[in-house]
């Protein structure tokens, strides 16, 4: 497969995360000592610093770093141990009992400020810890400090703390930490958002009373509106996924609850997320005190989406999706979980309809179903997610190894979610995105808004794909018992004398069946489309546009095989075009050239140049429609789950005996195997 080096940052990274997994190890072994240290920071006091401006991520060692719970071997204390900070002994064993001994950058540099009551904007990189960063402080506060008073234990209680989300799943998922951590200091929350079928228990619950309210802006205010829910006590509103909530879809309600709390001057506010936009931030100064800290890690770097995902571009027909998408499923999936985001709820229907063992999640399924889907995809039951933005911000899944983006997304903080699914708490992740050929504009906008320097691979070809299913399928040999050899022996045998094969050549041909091959298959680099090559064109001098291009193909090429080019484009230097043809005329196209060779030079691409736009080739885009214009990218004609396929098998939208690299067994193999763990 193409060598799929991680940069030496990655690589150190990765290093450290296994030095540290072993040192976590022996600290686990200490930890009945340690607790016995653990300090009861409520007994201690500690002046906490107070950040009087920005922080700025300028400094590298600002990135995520997961030291251990005090002395470092080297003799040089962690700054951002546990024990630095005024965490109750309570919380700390929880904490260490998560593997959690040391504070991330982000929570470190905004614990004191939370628990002193200021007003904060935090922003971090995704998968670093902004979760923990508001529930730590805002427990001990509600415990040991600035809001301890309004802690209360009776019943009907009010509300001190109100945390809103923009999903469902997010609400959920801070809702599990709040009670994880919350409860180990008598801390009593609960989740307000879901079905209608909840909404009868949430009211009962409310009734007996909470401390903390954690839900997404519509059911929350459903529970204001039905007089079910009380703000008025509210101490500390936390806008998680900040610039979401405070966009025009959420807008409205959100102003509506945020004004529903008591005195807005009593009321301390929190907004965090991994992209805040200068607008946000102006926004936000309408719910948070002109006396508001920001802690900013990523504004000042030039990085703003993760460090630790690897960040790939494939470029990739829409035809050729369904085909591709499994390969890379195979080849850079690790074994682990993967989410594939596409732009719509029908397309992740309709794609995950293809993938076996696949899952769709989306806003159009029914809020039980979408529990069901997340638990089976969490619990390891499918490892193949494909969700729409519903799952591209927040969710912490672990081992999710790669994310596959179908297009583009439309906003590039969208890039920057989707991406940061992977590579979380310091592990490292792969994160594929692909687009039309000539369609590189948003790549091109993410790579200079988000910083993002992308790595151009081509499709996994057929050695790739071969060297992983032929491991997966060489495990499977040796599982089996060798009590079925002698039952075959006289098949092998019968076998052998047939075909007048070495043993070895058997056996590495029954491996290719196992795994799933069976015809050797080729795939363009321009376009990833299978059985085709990437020819490049060289006429000698500039090439104003694909039509004048093609007039010059038809100049020597005869008229047949010109119906079998596609993706015809223009280098970006105009001096050049690249075009897929069926890989069985690509000697004809380079013995053509070579026989004009005074007028042109047609070779086989090795690297894809960078292309004109499609724009500036909309002339020939609407040129007979030879050369298949883009299409619906899902849709039920030529669109990219067209009836090519073939490649799991003969039912649905890949039907038809087409499958020529991949036949049943493979999808099988792969599909049951490597997509359904259950
Ligand atoms: N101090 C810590 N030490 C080790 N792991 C931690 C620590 N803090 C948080 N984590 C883990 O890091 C993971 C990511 O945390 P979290 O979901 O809060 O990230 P985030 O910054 O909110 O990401 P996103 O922007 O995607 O929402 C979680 O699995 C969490 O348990």
């Amino acid at each position: 497969m193409p060598s799929i080096d991680l940069p030496n940052k990655m690589k150190m990274k990765q290093a450290k995360s296994m030095l540290e997994a072993t040192e976590m190890k022996t600290k686990k072994r200490k930890t009945a000592g340690e607790k016995k240290e653990a300090v009861d920071t409520t007994l201690r006091p500690k002046k906490p610093r107070v950040v009087e401006k920005s922080y700025n991520d300028d400094d590298e060692d600002d990135d995520l770093e997961l030291t251990g719970s005090g002395e470092e071997e080297s003799g040089h204390t962690d700054q951002n141990a546990l024990s630095n900070f005024r965490i109750s002994k309570a919380l700390v064993e929880k904490l260490n009992s998560n593997g959690i001994y040391s504070l991330f950058p982000i929570q470190a540099k905004t614990f004191d400020i939370v628990l002193e009551g200021y007003d904060l904007l935090g922003q971090a990189r995704t998968g670093q810890g902004k979760t923990l960063a508001f529930i730590l402080p805002i427990l001990e506060s509600l415990t040991n400090c600035q809001h301890e008073a309004s802690k209360k234990i009776e019943y009907g209680r009010s509300p001190s703390v109100l945390v809103l989300l923009p999903t469902r799943e997010l609400a959920n998922q801070v809702h599990a930490e709040f009670e994880a951590y919350g409860s180990t200091v008598g801390l009593f929350s609960c989740c307000l958002c879901g079905g209608l079928s909840d909404l009868h228990i949430q009211r009962s619950v409310l009734k007996r009373g909470v401390d903390v309210v954690i839900g997404t802006p519509g059911r929350i205010k459903d529970h204001i509106n039905n007089e079910s829910l009380n703000l008025k006590s509210v101490k500390i509103r936390v806008l998680d996924e900040a610039d979401e909530l405070l966009q025009e879809t959420f807008f409205e309600d959100v102003n509506c609850i945020l004004g529903e709390v008591g005195d807005v001057s009593k009321v301390q506010t929190l907004l965090f997320s991994a992209t805040i936009s200068e607008r946000v931030k102006k926004v936000s100064s309408k719910f948070q005190k002109d006396s508001k800290k920001t802690v900013d890690l990523v504004s000042n770097e030039k990085m703003k989406a993760s460090a630790s995902v690897r960040h790939v571009i494939i470029p990739c027909s829409t035809t050729s999706m369904p085909r591709i998408i499994p390969d890379l499923v195979i080849c850079h999936s690790r074994g682990g979980r993967t989410i594939i985001f596409t732009e719509t709820q029908k397309s992740a229907s309709q794609l995950s309809g293809c993938l076996p063992g696949a899952q769709a999640l989306h806003g159009g399924i029914v809020q039980s179903q979408r529990k069901v889907i997340l638990t089976g995809f969490t619990s390891g039951k499918f490892l193949v997610l494909v969700a729409t933005n519903l799952a591209a911000r927040g969710l912490d899944i672990k081992d999710v190894q790669l994310i596959i983006q179908c297009e583009p997304p439309r906003d590039v903080e969208d890039y920057i979610h989707r991406s940061g699914r992977t590579g979380r708490a310091g592990n490292t992740g792969v994160s594929i995105m692909l687009y039309e050929p000539r369609c590189s504009y948003m790549v091109r906008r993410i790579e200079k808004q988000a910083g993002v320097k992308f790595e151009l691979i081509s499709a996994p070809q057929l050695p790739d794909i071969a060297e992983i299913a032929g491991s997966d399928a060489a495990d499977a040999i040796m599982k089996v018992s060798d009590s079925l050899i002698t039952v075959f022996h006289s098949h092998a045998k019968m076998l052998k004398k047939k075909t007048g094969l070495s043993a070895l050549d058997l056996l590495a041909k029954a491996l290719a069946k196992a795994a799933g091959c069976s015809v050797v298959m080729k795939r363009s680099i321009l376009s990833s489309l299978d059985d085709h090559v990437t020819l490049h064109l060289d006429a000698g001098k500039r090439l104003s546009s694909p039509t004048f291009a093609f007039s010059i193909l038809e100049g020597f090429m005869p008229q047949k095989l010109l119906g079998g080019i596609k993706h015809l484009s223009i280098t970006t230097d105009s001096m050049g075009a690249v075009f897929d043809v069926p890989a069985d005329d690509a000697s004809s196209f380079i013995e053509a050239g070579q026989q004009n060779s005074n007028m042109v030079k047609v070779e086989v691409l090795q690297k894809l140049p960078a292309l004109q736009e499609r724009e500036s080739n909309a002339s020939f885009g609407g040129h007979g429609g030879r050369f298949s214009g883009r299409g619906g990218r899902f849709g039920s004609r030529g669109g990219r789950f067209g009836g090519r396929g073939g490649r799991f098998g003969g039912r649905g939208n890949f039907g038809g005996n087409n499958g020529r690299f991949i036949d049943q067994n493979r999808a099988n193999a792969r599909g049951l195997n490597s997509f359904n763990r259950s």
